[in-house]
């Protein structure tokens, strides 16, 4: 019988990452960050210079990767054998995520790599597509949401902790993009996947939203 899997699926900075985290911890289930996945491609694609238009291109960056990854306590990856872990999280790396996200081939050769994180005894997968399309089978789904406004917010305040310069309002217009060209893609788009709850983050903390997982969990 195929481990448990619990998705996670949402827009950006709806509290997926931060959630997802947390239940596994609490679980003691594995941890799939599949947007980590979308954003090393990204990476390898800035770094060979790549021209973003050119599907194919991108299709054999893809195919010639090699990722290691550790969803652990601090998530740890490596592409190409070099630890790329602090270009992860940046606003370039995640928007060059969602340009080629939305190539249906590039998400053909990455889906293998995702299912094979359901291990024994159970996995917290986020993402976009999580319950709608790598696990649909998948006991437990949360279409995990918040305002626009709320996201952008908390982008902007985990952007100035970190001593990154940030401008609300450009963060406020990536976001928006970012929503729309993931959720009007062809291919697996962001969507409520059949069978999951909705929890709206606008006003709740993170306490709260870990609670209401877990107790679908429980
Ligand atoms: N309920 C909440 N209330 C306040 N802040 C929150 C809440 N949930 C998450 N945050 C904060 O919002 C920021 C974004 O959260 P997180 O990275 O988990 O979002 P995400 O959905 O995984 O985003 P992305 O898809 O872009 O990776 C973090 O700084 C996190 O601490
Ligand atoms: N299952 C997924 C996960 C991510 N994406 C794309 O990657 C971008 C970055 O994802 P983050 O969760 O790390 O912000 C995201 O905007 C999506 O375009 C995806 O398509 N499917």
């Amino acid at each position: 019988m195929s481990a448990a899997v619990l998705t996670i699926d949402g827009p950006s900075g709806a509290g997926k990452g931060t959630v997802s985290r947390a239940v596994a911890r609490l679980l003691g289930w594995n941890y799939l960050d599949s947007g980590s996945i979308y954003r090393s491609l990204a990476i390898a694609c800035l770094d060979a210079e790549l021209d973003f238009t050119n599907v194919e291109a991108v299709c054999e960056v893809a195919r010639n990767m090699v990722l290691s990854f550790d969803c652990g306590e601090n998530l740890l990856v490596r592409l190409n054998g070099s630890d790329i872990t602090s270009r992860l999280g940046s606003e370039t790396t995640g928007n060059a995520a969602s340009i080629v996200a939305a190539y249906p081939p590039v998400r053909a050769l990455l889906l293998q790599k995702q299912k094979d994180f359901r291990r024994s005894p159970g996995l917290v997968a986020d993402g976009r597509d999580m319950g709608s399309v790598v696990f649909p089978d998948a006991p437990f789904k949360v279409y995990l949401t918040a305002s626009a406004e709320e996201r952008a917010n908390r982008r902007y305040k985990q952007l100035i902790e970190k001593g990154i310069d940030a401008n609300l309002l450009q963060i406020t217009r990536e976001i928006e993009e970012r929503d729309r060209r993931d959720s009007e893609r062809a291919t697996a788009p962001l969507i409520v996947p059949e069978g999951a709850v909705t929890i709206d983050s606008s006003r709740l903390s993170i306490q709260q939203v870990i609670d209401a997982v877990m107790s679908l969990v429980r």
